[in-house]
């Protein structure tokens, strides 16, 4: 039985054990929305990790089963939902595609590799939603191209307003293993975030997309 809460604390711990939550406060991230972030989640760091890929691998593929029920192929989202996607394709022994940022400028010119099949019913694996807009570029370019997305499944989201106004807004369905809620609860069970940290996180969750403009880095207020 896939029980949410758990899933969502175990998959926080495993990012924090392997350093994958980065804090960088005075020298911010810069997102692919543009967003200037004190924290990174690099998902791509499970890779590394046989025991930690193997637990979001299992667990993906059990979550889509259960909340889309029967699927024909999976895809991922260039580059970071690529290597998540296939191991779930795997998993699931289903046919894999992955659909490019943007359409390659030599060769075949292809915005999705692999065989894509008009009709067939595809759940989309993104490693990680911010916005949502990657996740959607994605999901569209799927819909063009004559497959009916049935949802996306990814590692993680900060549970932005932003991001289910996107997924609603583009009628799509989706699930995430664990968020940024979970994580927050997790490091303060176990102390594992600073107490300045946490509140500059906390300050920062209030207005993200503001946040580190005109105002002195690692003092916002
Ligand atoms: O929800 P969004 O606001 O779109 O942000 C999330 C996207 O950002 C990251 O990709 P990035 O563009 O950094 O590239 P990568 O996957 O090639 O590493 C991440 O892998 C998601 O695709
Ligand atoms: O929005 C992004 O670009 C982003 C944020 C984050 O925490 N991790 C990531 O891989 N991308």
């Amino acid at each position: 039985m896939y029980n949410k809460s758990d899933i969502e604390l175990k998959v926080a711990e495993f990012l924090l054990q392997i350093k994958a939550i980065k804090l960088q406060p005075n020298n911010p991230f810069t997102w692919a929305s543009g967003w200037k972030s004190p924290i990174y989640c690099d998902n791509r760091i499970t890779l590394s990790h046989p025991q930690v890929r193997t637990y979001i691998r299992q667990k993906l593929a059990q979550a889509i089963q259960e909340e889309f029920g029967s699927v024909d192929v999976i895809a991922g989202v260039a580059t970071a939902g690529i290597p998540q996607g296939v191991l779930v394709a795997q998993e699931l022994g289903l046919p894999f595609i992955y659909v490019r940022a943007k359409a390659k400028e030599h060769g075949t010119g292809s915005l999705i590799e692999g065989e894509v099949v008009e009709g067939q019913r595809v759940v989309v694996i993104e490693d990680l939603i911010s916005t949502g807009k990657s996740s959607l570029q994605a999901v569209e370019a799927l819909r063009a191209a004559g497959l009916s997305v049935a949802g996306l499944a990814a590692i993680f989201t900060y549970g932005f307003e932003k991001a289910d106004e996107n997924f609603a807004a583009a009628k799509c369905r989706y699930l995430t293993l664990s968020n940024y809620g979970a994580l927050i609860d997790y490091a303060a069970e176990h102390s594992i975030i600073a107490k300045s940290d946490m509140e500059l996180l906390s300050k920062w969750r209030l207005n993200p997309s503001g946040w580190g403009q005109g105002q002195a880095l690692g003092s916002e207020s």
